[in-house]
Order: structure tokens, then sequence, then C-alpha cells
């Protein structure tokens, strides 16, 4: 246990020396590890995951957005279950955090598939079509700082970066709680609903996802 660092580069460390490199299941198998016996972390975990895969399967995004990046535990679980050509943007503006998540996606081999974009939401959305690329996005993962949900939303909106059918997955809906954005999409008639009660990672909390698909 080595105190002078920081829980997530300890995080890195034990995937590095315990997980299969090129292997996407065995990193996010043995982040779960660490965070389950050692110290816990806020990635999504096994639980919410199962959620989060079965969403990016059915939406079979070609273009995804992660905002809140974290140590990459939900980046490498989404790009692992991306068709070829497909892309993950994840964002980040925390440049140690961002730092340890470039390692994790690397050794997981899924490099190839993501592009980690380094700064705040709210200055990399406006930036996606031009900057990026980005014609629309077909999937957004929203695991960032929850008082963020909601403007996030409202700026991918104005920005014409969502389109008919586009999925919004959201975390913590309940704990830490998200309830400003609840209440905007239940009560938006662009975007139809639906909740996936589960835990708080690694705890016996309750928690909850709500996907949101735009409505146009
Ligand atoms: N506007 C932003 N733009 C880009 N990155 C951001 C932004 N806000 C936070 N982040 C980054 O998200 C990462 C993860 N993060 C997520 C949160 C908000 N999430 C939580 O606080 C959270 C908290 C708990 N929890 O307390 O039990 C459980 C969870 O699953 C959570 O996602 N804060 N940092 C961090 O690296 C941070 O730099
Ligand atoms: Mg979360």
């Amino acid at each position: 246990f080595i105190m002078n660092q920081s829980k997530e580069q300890r995080i890195l460390n034990f995937v590095l020396q315990n997980a299969v490199r090129g292997d996407p299941c065995s990193v996010v198998d043995t982040i779960d590890k660490y965070c389950s016996q050692k110290e816990w972390a806020m990635n999504v975990g096994n639980e919410k995951g199962l959620i989060l895969d079965k969403t990016v399967e059915e939406a079979n995004p070609s273009v995804a957005l992660e905002l809140g990046t974290y140590c990459g535990y939900s980046a490498v679980r989404i790009s692992r279950l991306l068709k070829a050509g497909a892309r993950l943007l994840t964002v980040e503006f925390n440049p140690e955090f961002a730092a340890i998540a470039k390692q994790m996606i690397e050794f997981a081999g899924v490099q190839d598939k993501v592009k980690l974009l380094e700064g705040p939401s709210e200055e990399i959305i406006p930036q996606l079509k031009k900057k990026y690329e980005v014609d629309t996005l077909d999937f957004v993962f929203l695991d960032h700082w929850k008082d963020r949900y909601t403007p996030d939303t409202i700026l991918l909106q104005e920005c014409n970066l969502l389109r008919k059918g586009s999925v919004l997955l959201a975390d913590n809906v309940i704990f830490p709680g998200a309830p400003d954005f609840l209440n905007y999409v239940r009560k938006s008639p662009h975007f139809q609903c639906t909740n996936y009660p589960s835990h708080l990672e690694y705890m016996q909390v309750e928690d909850a996802m709500e996907k949101a698909v735009f409505l146009g």
C-alpha cells in the first residue's frame, strides 16, 4: 500500500500487474476486484456495468461520447463492445485522472477506438463538430459532476449533436443523485425515459441509471 501514490495510481498499478494486456474484459474485472476488495472508487462497476453493456449493444453506436472518464473503466467497458470503425470520445478535465485513463485504455488495447479529450465538458461539447469531426452522437454516457448533467444535455441539443434516436444513459441518478436531470428529461417532450434500478458500485446502497432517448 504505497501511501504517496494516489488511489487512482494504485488502481492502475494493480491492473498493470494483474490484468492481461490487450484484454479489455480482464482490465474491467481487475479494476472491479481491486475496488471491491481494497479501495472503493467511483467506477460504474459491474452491476450497473451490465446495464451499460446492454444499452450500448442495443444502440450499437458508430459515435459515442462519455462525460467523466475518471480511470477509464467505462471507456474500456464501452469500447470493447463497439463495432469495427466505431469510436468513443471520452471527456475528462482532471489531468491526473486523464493520464491514468490513457494508460488504462492503452493497456486494454482499445486505444484505436477511444479518443480521450482533456478539458471541461462545457468547453469540449461545442468543439465536437468542427474540431473532432462529429456529425451527431448515437450514444452518450453521463458520469461526471451530477450538476452538469442537465446543462450538458441542453448544450448537446443546442449544438445539434443529437438526432432522433440518440441514446443518453446517466449514472447515479439516485446516489449521489441527479434530481434536476431526472426532472428535466422526464418532463421534456423531446425525451423518452426509462429507469433502471440498481446499486451503487461495490456497495449495498440504492442507485439507478436513467436512459433518455432523444425524440427529435
Ligand atoms: N464538467 C466536467 N467535464 C469533464 N470532466 C469532469 C467534469 N466534471 C467532473 N469531471 C470528471 O469526471 C471524473 C469523475 N468524476 C465524476 C464525478 C461525479 N461523479 C461522482 O461524483 C460519483 C460519486 C459517487 N459516489 O460518491 O458514490 C459515485 C459515482 O458513480 C459517481 O460518478 N466527479 N468526478 C473526474 O475525473 C472529474 O474530473
Ligand atoms: Mg458514476
